[in-house]
């Protein structure tokens, strides 16, 4: 029998708390990142030690990885349709539950996973809220064709919004581009403080060669919120209309 690992302890109450949302026969969304590993292996020995069914998608191929060793069964979206909750991390929450996502450069199946959910909701430490979205860089997936002419783009509209600086490709350690789970390419926008995040996310909606920012406005319900001492916050609750 494989033991389950040593959790950072912040992220494993977060994730245990979250599998108390679930119910059986749920069909349920999977995170990408630390936080929603922690969680995919609470939901699973949750599931094993009472034996109910559920239906998960995945939002990373990693995560879908880890869930079927871990037991659980993973379907494609299409097939499940949609889905009553998805449960994800975050790299920043902000008092309104706008968040930033996508350091685990999945962003694009995640948000379409969670917005393909009746309720999404957040699971973090508590180094992830903030009062101000924009410390953490804004991951945005473009397509490597002509990515360069896309970047520059992206440079255009934000200097016309105020914000100086230049998109970073997201690289390996070796040099070579971090490609999603869908073969493109990853630039992160160091912004340090984001004033009007529609507006950034229309102007980056708008640039032909962006697949998606990692901008999830108005898509989290609620978060939760680990605290060091094995405590939680949590942060929403109603769900958003
Ligand atoms: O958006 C994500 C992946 O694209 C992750 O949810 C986010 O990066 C948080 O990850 P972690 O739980 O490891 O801090």
């Amino acid at each position: 029998m494989t033991a389950t690992p040593v959790f950072d302890p912040a992220k494993d109450a977060a994730a245990i708390a979250a599998t108390k949302l679930v119910q059986p026969g749920m069909k349920l969304g999977l995170g990408t990142g630390s936080t929603a590993v922690v969680f995919v292996h609470r939901l699973a020995e949750r599931v094993k030690a009472e034996g109910f069914a559920l239906r998960c998608a995945s939002t990373s191929k990693a995560t879908a990885e880890l869930a079927q060793s871990l037991g659980l069964s993973i379907e494609t979206l299409d097939e499940i349709g949609w889905l009553d909750l998805t449960i994800d991390g975050a790299d920043e929450v902000d008092p309104a539950l706008n968040l930033i996502k996508g350091g685990g450069a999945a962003h694009l199946r995640e948000k379409i996973v969670a917005t393909a959910s009746d309720r999404m909701v957040v699971i973090a430490d508590d180094s992830k809220v903030v009062d101000q979205l924009g410390r953490f860089p804004l991951p945005v997936e473009v397509i490597p064709f002509g990515w360069e002419a896309t970047r520059l783009l992206i440079e255009r509209g934000l200097a016309g919004l105020g914000y100086g600086g230049r998109p970073v490709e997201r690289r390996e350690k070796g040099g070579a581009p971090v490609l999603t789970d869908e073969g493109n390419y990853v630039l992160d926008l160091k912004l340090e403080a984001i004033s009007d995040a529609p507006a950034l996310a229309m102007m980056l909606s708008s640039v032909a060669g962006v697949v998606e920012h990692g901008l999830f406005l108005n898509i989290c319900s609620m978060a939760i919120i680990g605290q060091k001492d094995g405590t939680v916050v949590e942060l929403g609750g109603e769900d958003k209309a």
